[in-house]
């Protein structure tokens, strides 16, 4: 249960204004996320980390000498928007190159993906390792699929020493990528945690009983068993954890880092208790113990749940695990000493506004009236989207689009009273949308506002065809940014029938108003009709059957925002 909290909304915001406030030592706020407030005498790689809220003392607590030089920081169990993500990575370049290191989820994946497109756009040399160290969350010959968890600490950690070691980013990449490749990780949980705000915890694990191969959000797990004893659990790790080596390595001989990562609400003294077995039994598969860590390393709120991480260490990467570090959340050794980092300003820049013509800023008028149409509906149905996401994905669905939508109305409403275009005002929308969103769904309703807006433009009216080019456009776009198919079980299901049957209606002479209608009534069919479908992508593709009998959470918000929208436009 998480206590104490002001607006469930503001939580995320909240916490990283106070973490900031208390670790300036190691932080500074940066635009999206934190920078380091020091800054080594030579310029290095930045290393620039980050994920969604919920996880301390990942990410913002891995930020410092030796470690990461800055973290973007989402929403609760949301990526961070690309534009978080770029602001933060912006700050800490120092001319020698990014790498963006994440654990492997889909609205992470999505937005680092953006804000490297964007880096690059500008020329910067960024590259990405994916953290994929979960051997629960699909099978070895899928490696790339699983999702990052303590092992994230690894590979940062190594990447942090790299670069701070002058390393280029050429290597820097090539030695996180090694340690990602050797580090595997295997957690079980007793219980769920339960978001600030939420009745109900996430994700429950029957008393007595113990869920095996949870990830960090709830994520089911593969199997449920008795609560073992101590000695029983680290047997279990080790066993399994020993069978899953990376290729290359035999276990006896080798050294080993073993991190005993506390979820939550498991206490440091179980963990001991667990990591006198787990040494002993790593000690008589003649493996060494190479400097171990046991405590808090990736946390899932008040989840009660322990993982077991074995990094299999070779000369180079040992050298990197032990050269000091120093962050809020993860302290090794001496960092050499270091210089203050200038102040970063904490605002972004205000772009100009482009000239718009009279008939598009009257349009502009009805996209601002269509969004606070969505915050309505989008409020009203916050906590239902909340339910039907918790049942087979994080539960944040209903926070997410809330927080979306009402900083893209709010930015659209700034641009309008300063005379925007239709194009303009949903390119703002777009962009607060996404940022204050995060999360796939943040991203992807950025790529529906801002393929809508390139074809409405600053120019002129529009007509049916060009509303209805408009959503196809948007419909395209989501799927070639998103990857999913209709049938997926995502919000795709709803966007294609919206936009094919708008755009059919519109080819055989009928008025926007009439197109409309019959397409939102097609898009609400088909969202309710993703209850029967078996979800294939994003969070809720790990969750696999859970998701049957329930429809797609992003599906049915999306169906509820172009039904909301109607009226207006009948009005305009
Ligand atoms: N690849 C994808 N393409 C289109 N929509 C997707 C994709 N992956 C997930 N979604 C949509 O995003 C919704 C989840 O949004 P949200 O809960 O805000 O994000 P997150 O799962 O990142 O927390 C899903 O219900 C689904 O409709
Ligand atoms: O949950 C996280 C990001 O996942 P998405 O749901 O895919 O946005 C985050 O907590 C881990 O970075």
């Amino acid at each position: 249960m998480t206590r104490l909290f002001n607006e469930p909304a503001d939580f995320a915001d909240e916490m990283i204004a106070g973490f900031v406030a208390a670790a300036s030592r190691w932080v500074q706020a940066a635009p999206g996320g934190v920078v380091r407030s020091t800054r080594a005498p030579e310029p290095t790689v930045s290393l620039v980390v980050g994920g969604g809220s919920g996880h301390y003392p990942a990410f913002g607590g891995l930020v410092g000498p030796g470690l990461a030089h800055g973290a973007a920081m989402g929403n609760l169990f949301a990526s961070p928007s690309g534009t978080q993500v770029y602001n933060v990575a912006k700050r800490t370049e120092q001319g020698r190159g990014i790498l963006l290191s994440y654990g492997n989820y889909a609205g992470d994946v999505l937005h680092f993906g953006q804000a490297q497109d964007r880096l690059r756009a500008e020329g910067h040399d960024v590259r990405t390792v994916l953290v994929t160290d979960d051997i629960w969350s699909a099978p070895a010959d899928q490696i790339e699929k699983r999702r990052g968890i303590a092992g994230d600490l690894v590979v940062f950690k190594v990447a942090g020493a790299a670069a701070e070691a002058g390393h280029d980013l050429d290597a820097v990449e090539e030695l996180a990528r090694r340690a990602n490749a050797r580090t595997r990780s295997f957690g079980v949980a007793f219980s769920g945690c339960t978001l600030p705000g939420a009745d109900e915890p996430l994700f429950t694990v029957p008393e007595g009983r113990m869920a095996v191969g949870l990830g960090i959000h709830g994520e089911p797990g593969i199997d449920e068993t008795d609560i073992p004893t101590a000695n029983e659990l680290a047997e279990m790790f080790v066993e399994k954890l020993l069978t899953e080596l990376p290729e290359g390595v035999t276990v006896a001989g080798s050294r080993v880092v073993p991190l005993l990562n506390g979820l939550g609400s498991v206490k440091y003294e179980e963990m001991f208790v667990v990591f006198k077995r787990v040494s002993e039994l790593l000690g008589e598969a003649g493996v060494t113990v190479v400097e171990p860590e046991v405590g808090e390393l990736c946390t899932s709120f008040d989840m009660a749940g322990v993982s077991l991480t074995l990094f299999w260490l070779d000369e180079q990467l040992e050298e990197l695990w032990s050269a000091p570090a120093d962050s809020s959340g993860f302290r090794k050794g001496s960092v050499a000493p270091q210089l203050v980092a200038e102040k970063v300003d904490a605002e972004e820049e205000a772009e100009a506004i482009a000239v718009a013509s009279e008939e598009s800023r009257a349009l502009a008028a009805t996209v601002l009236a269509a969004l606070d149409a969505v915050v309505d509906v989008v409020d009203a149905n916050a906590e239902e989207l909340g339910r039907i996401d918790r049942i087979a994905g994080d539960g944040d669905h209903g926070i997410g689009m809330q927080r979306g939508s009402h900083a893209g109305r709010d930015a659209a409403r700034g641009v309008v009273a300063a005379g925007a275009g239709a194009q303009t005002t949903l390119n703002r929308a777009a962009e607060a949308w996404s940022d204050r969103a995060g999360g796939t769904s943040g991203a992807i309703w950025a790529e529906i506002l801002r393929s809508l807006g390139a074809e409405l433009g600053d120019e002129s009216a529009a007509d049916a065809a060009t509303v209805a080019r408009g959503v196809v456009a948007a419909s395209d776009a989501v799927m070639a940014f998103g990857k999913a198919k209709p049938g997926d079980k995502t919000m795709v299901d709803a966007i294609v029938p919206f936009a094919e049957t708008l755009a059919a209606e519109v080819a055989s002479g009928a008025e926007t108003v009439a197109a409309w209608t019959t397409a939102a009534a097609a898009s609400e069919d088909a969202a309710d009709k993703t209850a029967d479908l078996t979800a294939k992508l994003g969070r809720a593709r790990s969750h696999g059957d859970k998701s049957q009998g329930t429809p797609d959470p992003g599906a049915i918000s999306f169906a509820l925002i172009v039904a909301a929208v109607l009226p207006v436009l009948a009005a305009s």
